[in-house]
């Protein structure tokens, strides 16, 4: 067998991106060109790690489309093309699609009533969590099983209540263990193996390979505790996607294979 081919899709921050959707956090004004370059240095960082990096054709009039990940989910040689809950995101979806064919994906899609974001969409070794009252809704969870099931894929439906997206409040460890910030994790039993972090941006990991993640700046005491127990940490500024209730892992969507 080959190595592992890292490649990841990415979508350039408009020149809007200052007016994107708030939900859980009070409007700061954003620096639309401290953003750009924060973009550029997360690039940057994943093709340093061995990715290579494709990009999204631009969605300038979409405040949110930098957040691509919202608009898909991939699983084995599938990729679901989500309907994003909120009206305002919906048409970000055509251009993640067309990239998702051009890198040779088979495509399948969310359709109405049913409503899911990417974010939401948590996936380790067969079982995949879909955060369930937020963005996405139970037609949706329902569609997106019915995608994955034949995949071999055990979706489960996760309530939240604290956060924007399941992934704003945990993401999962190369071993699994599933990290979180405990004050917005409604129920840490769902997942077999839980450990709670220190900061909120400390939830948010984006598997590398398989002894590195990459973070935010932002949560330098759970880096430490990472750092402390073997894993390689990469860590990069993104405040100011952080004041939109962005995080590492919607800023790309990562394909393996
Ligand atoms: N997956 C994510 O965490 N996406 C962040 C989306 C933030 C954007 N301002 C939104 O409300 O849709």
């Amino acid at each position: 067998m080959g190595p592992v081919q890292k490649r990841a899709l990415v979508r350039r921050p408009g020149p809007r991106l200052d007016e994107g959707l708030l939900t859980h956090l009070e409007r700061t004004p954003v620096d639309v060109q401290l953003a750009q370059r924060q973009w550029l240095d997360y690039v940057e960082a994943m093709q340093a790690e061995g990715w290579q990096v494709f990009e999204v054709e631009p969605a300038d009039d979409c405040p949110d489309a930098v957040f691509v990940e919202d608009t898909a989910v991939v699983y084995g040689d599938l990729a679901v093309i989500t309907r994003p809950g909120a009206d305002e995101r919906k048409p970000e979806t055509p251009g993640t699609e067309r990239a998702l064919v051009e890198a040779g994906y088979r495509i399948a899609r969310i359709e109405a009533p049913g409503a899911l974001d990417g974010g939401d969409v948590l996936k380790h070794d067969g079982t995949v969590w879909v955060g369930l009252g937020g963005r996405t809704n139970q037609a949706g969870v329902d569609q997106l099983a019915a995608h994955l099931e034949p995949l071999g894929a055990r979706v489960v439906g996760v309530p939240i209540t604290k956060v924007l997206h399941l992934k704003s409040a945990v993401t999962a460890l190369p071993d699994g263990t599933v990290v979180g910030h405990e004050p917005l994790v409604d129920d840490p039993s769902v997942y077999p193996s839980f450990l709670p972090v220190p900061e909120e941006g400390g939830a948010h990991v984006v598997l590398l390979d398989a002894d590195t993640v990459l973070m935010a700046t932002s949560a330098p005491r759970t880096r430490e505790l990472f750092e402390e127990s073997g894993l390689r940490v990469v860590a990069v500024d993104i405040s100011e996607f952080e004041k939109l209730e962005g995080c590492v892992t919607c800023l790309s969507v990562r394909l393996r294979g």
